[in-house]
């Protein structure tokens, strides 16, 4: 298994960068590869970008071509056994010996030993090692290494390295992800990554950078991108269940009628349109975080980092949010394709393990929303001293007079009756926290028994971004388009509003003048659109253009044969080479015969 992966992966990779072409292109043909992931995903997904956000441009001149033509390979070793969320809690070691101008890697306990990173097992033969910097006594934090692990001829791990794979996961089971720990292990002053902070010859250590945190800018620039997976892997779960559901017929709701698609359910249609919608929602709100993504770094390029929080409060909700509604959004999928749909041949499994992983990995989901609220708490207090709000707090000001929002069920009058559930959740946040402190607490105290009301208000404000970007960015792109693109792409945005609405109605009354009638109505507006999106639906999802090649599933094959593809597939697998398994004669038979 291993070997057939690296080999596909290396075709995959050689293959694109022959044809020199770009990461959206590699992200929907490396599918074509794997059901799974690459063990080279951390050498261009992080390792890369690593080298170009953390090293001064002599060590990118020095490092960047060797792995860009993939004479190293490497991965980003930053989570320990004993630490993921607290960077700075690590515990690994790198300690300056000016004598000698090296660092001296050190991991004290198994609890420092690096674990997870992607491709570390067997594939990389260096990598991005997060480690707590000493010089001269003093510990400065978690600063990134550039550390060679393995012989780059005979790939034997070098003297002081301890490496080797994790074993089994729910997913992700090519990856490749590994364990890593040190023995005084030396390396060249050079290889700390020093863009942002330097150690002189004589042990002398240099802040360069003014914010603290740019160290964790490949986990912004990751958190970002993620978004935009999300949409692709949603996109592909429901392309899979939408094709399955119109050619599945089940069951007799009319007497001497034939059995209906399963696609003319409206349970059917309520599980998967909602998929299209956020599908859609998260591609948009993307490309939307990937301009202010890029706007922040050119703020940076100019001494400027006043933008950054801003970002990673954005970065981390979006991050959050996107990859939770996705893991259960796909898992809708899985279940609205029956028992076909937990084949591992349908795809929808792989495309689950996938998702769900990615709701932990670079940041776990809570501790990022807390991040976000971390941010919209003290934009409270800033707004309360007077101060500026930034652009994606300006819903904050309509708040300020405690005034409740008249509920209006446009779909702009609804993405309004967002703004105010985050802005009265937000607020609610800062009472109770004020109310903790009146009462004694210290602030992180009255901070912490705040936290479940916090997680909520930053998912609050998440949806709000989502809700305003999708139909803003909807309405842009569709402006010049034919009255039916617009009327289809139109409906799956108010379809995106409609459905959250419903989910949230506790909020919304509670911060708007919504009315049980209101509810009532929303709901009939509801299930009418589902009707309306019916007769596009198979075409809807089709317009993802995702080849079989790149989909791999029994069930969302473009011909709809899925019976056919089924059987094909259940007769390759190993158990069915031989009609009597030889489990048979040796424990079947002998316990038939009381022989065991
Ligand atoms: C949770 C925090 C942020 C907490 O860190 P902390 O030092 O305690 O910070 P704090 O006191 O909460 O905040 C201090 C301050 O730092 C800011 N900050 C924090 N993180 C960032 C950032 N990324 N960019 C810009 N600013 C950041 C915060 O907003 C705070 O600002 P403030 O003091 O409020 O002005 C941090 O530990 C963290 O980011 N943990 C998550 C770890 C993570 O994401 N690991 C990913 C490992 S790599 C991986 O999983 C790869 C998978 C890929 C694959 O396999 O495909
Ligand atoms: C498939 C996969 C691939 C990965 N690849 C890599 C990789 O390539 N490189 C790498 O460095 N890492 C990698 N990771 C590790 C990943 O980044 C960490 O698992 C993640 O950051 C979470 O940290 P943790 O596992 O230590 O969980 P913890 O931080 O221990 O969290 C455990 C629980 O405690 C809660 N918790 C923790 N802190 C707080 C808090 N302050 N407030 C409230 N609740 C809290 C969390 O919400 C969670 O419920 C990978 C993980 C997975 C699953």
């Amino acid at each position: 298994m291993y070997g057939q992966i690296v080999r596909d992966g290396l075709v995959n990779v050689t293959g694109i960068e022959d044809l020199g072409l770009t990461s959206p292109v590699l992200q929907r043909t490396s599918d074509a590869f794997f059901k799974e992931i690459s063990p080279f995903l951390l050498h261009f997904g992080m390792f890369v970008p690593t080298i170009i956000g953390q090293c001064t441009p002599e060590q990118q001149a020095k490092w960047l071509p060797l792995a860009m033509d993939l004479k190293i390979i490497g991965t980003y070793a930053q989570t320990e056994l004993g630490h993921g969320t607290f960077i700075r809690g690590l515990e690994t070691t790198a300690t300056y010996d000016a004598s000698t101008e090296q660092f001296i890697l050190k991991t004290p306990k198994l609890s420092s030993y690096k674990w997870w990173a992607g491709g570390l097992g067997k594939t990389a033969n260096h990598c991005i090692v997060l480690a707590q910097l000493y010089t001269k006594g003093v510990c400065h934090g978690p600063h990134p290494f550039i550390v060679q692990i393995r012989d780059t001829e005979t790939h034997m791990p070098l003297p002081g390295i301890k490496v080797g794979e994790i074993g089994p996961k729910l997913g992700f089971n090519t990856a490749d992800n590994g364990f890593l720990g040190f023995e005084d292990f030396r390396i060249p002053r050079e290889n700390l990554m020093m863009k942002n902070a330097q150690v002189t010859k004589d042990g002398t250590y240099v802040k360069v950078a003014r914010h603290g945190k740019l160290t964790y800018g490949t986990m912004v620039f990751v958190r970002v991108m993620l978004v935009s997976d999300m949409a692709y892997c949603l996109a592909k779960a429901v392309t899979i269940a939408v094709r399955y559901s119109a050619v599945r017929r089940q069951s007799q709701p009319k007497p001497d009628q034939p059995e209906p698609q399963v696609l003319d359910y409206l349970t059917q249609q309520h599980k998967l349109f909602i998929c299209i919608s956020t599908a859609h929602a998260m591609k948009l709100t993307s490309t939307w975080l990937w301009n202010t993504f890029t706007g922040v770094l050119a703020d940076m390029r100019d001494g400027n980092t006043d933008t950054l929080p801003e970002l990673h409060a954005l970065s981390s909700c979006l991050k959050a949010i996107s990859t939770s509604d996705t893991s259960a959004l796909i898992e809708q999928c899985r279940f609205a394709c029956g028992g076909h749909g937990y084949m591992y041949s349908s795809n929808l499994p792989a495309l689950y393990s996938f998702a769900t992983a990615t709701r932990t990995y670079e940041g776990d989901y809570t501790v990022l929303l807390l991040q976000t609220a971390r941010f919209l708490v003290k934009s409270w207090e800033q707004m309360d001293e007077g101060k500026p709000l930034t652009p994606t707090l300006a819903y904050l000001e309509q708040s300020r007079n405690g005034s409740q929002v008249s509920w209006d069920d446009s779909p702009e009058g609804i993405v309004r009756g967002f703004d105010a559930v985050a802005a009265g959740r937000i607020g609610a946040c800062v009472k109770s926290i004020r109310k903790h402190i009146n009462n004694g607490m210290d602030y992180e105290d009255a901070w912490q028994m705040t936290t479940v009301q916090l997680v909520g208000a930053a998912e609050a404000h998440c949806r709000a971004v989502i809700c305003r970007v999708y139909r803003d960015e909807t309405a842009r792109l569709t402006a010049g388009c034919s009255p039916g693109v617009k009327a289809v792409l139109d409906q799956l945005s108010t379809l995106y509003l409609l459905y959250w609405a419903l989910e949230r109605t506790g909020d919304l009354l509670r911060f708007s003048s919504l009315s049980e009638r209101d509810i009532e109505n929303l709901q009939a507006r509801y299930e009418a659109l589902l009707l309306k999106i019916r007769p596009n639906a198979v075409g809807l999802v089709d317009a993802f253009d995702f080849r079989d090649e790149v989909l791999m599933s029994t069930l969302g094959s473009y011909d709809g044969r899925v019976y056919e593809r089924l059987m094909e597939e259940a007769l390759k697998t190993p158990l069915n080479r031989e009609p009597v398994s030889d489990s048979f004669h040796k424990y079947i038979k002998p316990m038939m015969q009381g022989k065991l």
